[in-house]
């Protein structure tokens, strides 16, 4: 918004935009007070999840010495008489005499009594079946409580639920988890120019929002139901306040592409009063990215439901998830906020006066350096196609070759702009 324009009330009373660091610390705070319920889920079920309390083990790990070679366990210097066989999975009878061993398996409990085990290809076996060798000084088992003891906590609450989480679970002798689950988003795209099909033309433009957000939503773990994905809605009010509040039926973040300004056909601002919204943040200090917005509303459950305000610009959007969706996201997952990594930029890159620069980076990997790419005006996705991340300029400052600055990741998996 121009500040040469006609001052309306609106705009006398409108708020400064926040600052980009403030609106996403404001944003996680109010999404973490919002936390989605916690549910027990069954472990299978649970990647992708929130550990909604810390992870602890329910017994000692291992529960019981196991032996970590297949092998003889002895008791007594030998040689020994063979007296049985362990193998993994049962409880074996103690070991009551010198001299005696019993042949053991990998991950078998090690009896009772004995003293040491030998490894099967560092023993002999007489001819009258005598077992010999020399045991090696360090213990050939795992001791209960090597990994961990019982009721330890292993890992916080807010943990993301990973591959990694689910088996440590498991070996710890969970059958269920107590999780808070991924959000579940939607996306309403607004504007009477977009194609859904075909070349542009004749004043039109395909919607490239559609498509693309419902994918970078799912790479910060929510939800997103192909029916969740509503639009081009008809640019005017009663539709899109139709279209808002039915996709708030579910969601518990609604996506919204366009519409953030106060042109003719901007319908976002008077929907978000019509349903009674409050803003959480109504414009950030960041280039590109400016008219972002979050706005709360309360759901007929009494629980807090989000609607984020992408500014049509399709990079812009993108700025505005990675900007406020992702700490929103995390907040009401209960996880922590999430940190941003420095990198080391390899080239300069201007500062935007009093706004903060988010500006597209190349990672290059094996140099440990950040590039900044081409084709990055707001209205462009060539650049975002082959970047990163966005390097972060602070208010004020510019960013000269070497310099360290924090990044924001894009979500991409692993794999993806691998060259
Ligand atoms: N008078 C002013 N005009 C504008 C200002 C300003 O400060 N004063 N800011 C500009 C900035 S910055 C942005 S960003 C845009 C944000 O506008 P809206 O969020 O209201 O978005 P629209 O007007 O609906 O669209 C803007 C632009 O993006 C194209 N668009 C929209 N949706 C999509 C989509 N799904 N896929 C591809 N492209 C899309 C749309 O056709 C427009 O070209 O406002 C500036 N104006
Ligand atoms: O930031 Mo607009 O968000 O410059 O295209």
């Amino acid at each position: 918004m121009s500040t040469e324009t006609a001052p309306t009330a609106d705009r006398v009373t409108a708020p400064p935009p926040a600052g980009w660091e403030e609106a996403r610390s404001r944003v996680y705070a109010v999404g973490l007070a919002a936390a989605l319920p916690a549910a027990a889920r069954p472990l299978v079920d649970t990647d992708g999840s929130t550990l909604a309390e810390p992870l602890t083990t329910r017994t000692d790990l291992p529960a019981f010495p196991t032996s970590s070679v297949d092998g003889w366990a002895v008791r007594g210097s030998g040689p020994w008489r063979v007296v049985g066989r362990v193998l993994a999975g049962s409880t074996p009878a103690p070991l009551t005499e010198d001299d005696t061993t019993v042949e053991i398996a990998t991950g078998a409990m090690v009896p009772e009594g004995a003293t040491a085990v030998l490894r099967v290809e560092e023993s002999a076996a007489s001819t009258t079946g005598l077992i010999s060798g020399t045991p090696r000084k360090t213990p050939e088992w795992r001791n209960p409580g090597e990994e961990a003891y019982a009721d330890e906590e292993l890992l916080p609450a807010g943990t993301p639920v990973d591959p990694a989480v689910i088996g440590l679970a498991a070996a710890c002798g969970h059958d269920t988890l107590r999780v808070r689950r991924a959000p579940r988003a939607a996306l309403l795209v607004f504007g009477d120019e977009l194609l859904t099909a075909g070349p542009p033309a004749a004043g039109r433009i395909r919607d490239a929002l559609g498509p693309a957000v419902p994918a970078w939503l799912r790479r910060y773990g929510c939800q997103v139901r192909p029916s969740d994905v509503v639009g081009p809605v008809a640019d005017t009010l009663p539709a899109h306040v139709a279209a808002l509040r039915s996709a708030l039926g579910h969601a518990d973040l609604v996506c919204t592409t366009g519409g953030t300004m106060n042109g003719p056909v901007d319908h976002l601002h008077p929907t978000l009063e019509a349903l009674g919204a409050d803003y959480v943040v109504n414009t950030v200090a960041v280039r590109p990215g400016f008219p972002m917005l979050l706005a709360r509303l309360t759901g007929p459950d009494g629980r807090a439901r989000f609607v984020a305000g992408l500014p049509g610009n399709p990079q812009s959007a993108i700025v505005a998830l990675v900007s406020l969706v992702a700490p929103l996201l995390a907040g009401l997952q209960g996880r922590s906020m999430p940190v941003l990594p420095q990198v080391t930029l390899a080239e300069a890159v201007p500062g935007r006066g009093d706004h903060t620069h988010l500006a597209l980076v190349r990672l290059d990997r094996s140099a440990g350096v950040a590039f900044p790419v081409r084709h990055v005006g707001s209205a462009m996705l060539r650049g975002l196609a082959g970047a990163d991340g966005f390097a972060v300029i602070r208010p004020g400052t510019s960013g000269e070759p070497g310099d360290r600055v924090p990044i924001v990741p894009l979500p991409l998996f692993p794999g993806e702009r691998a060259s």
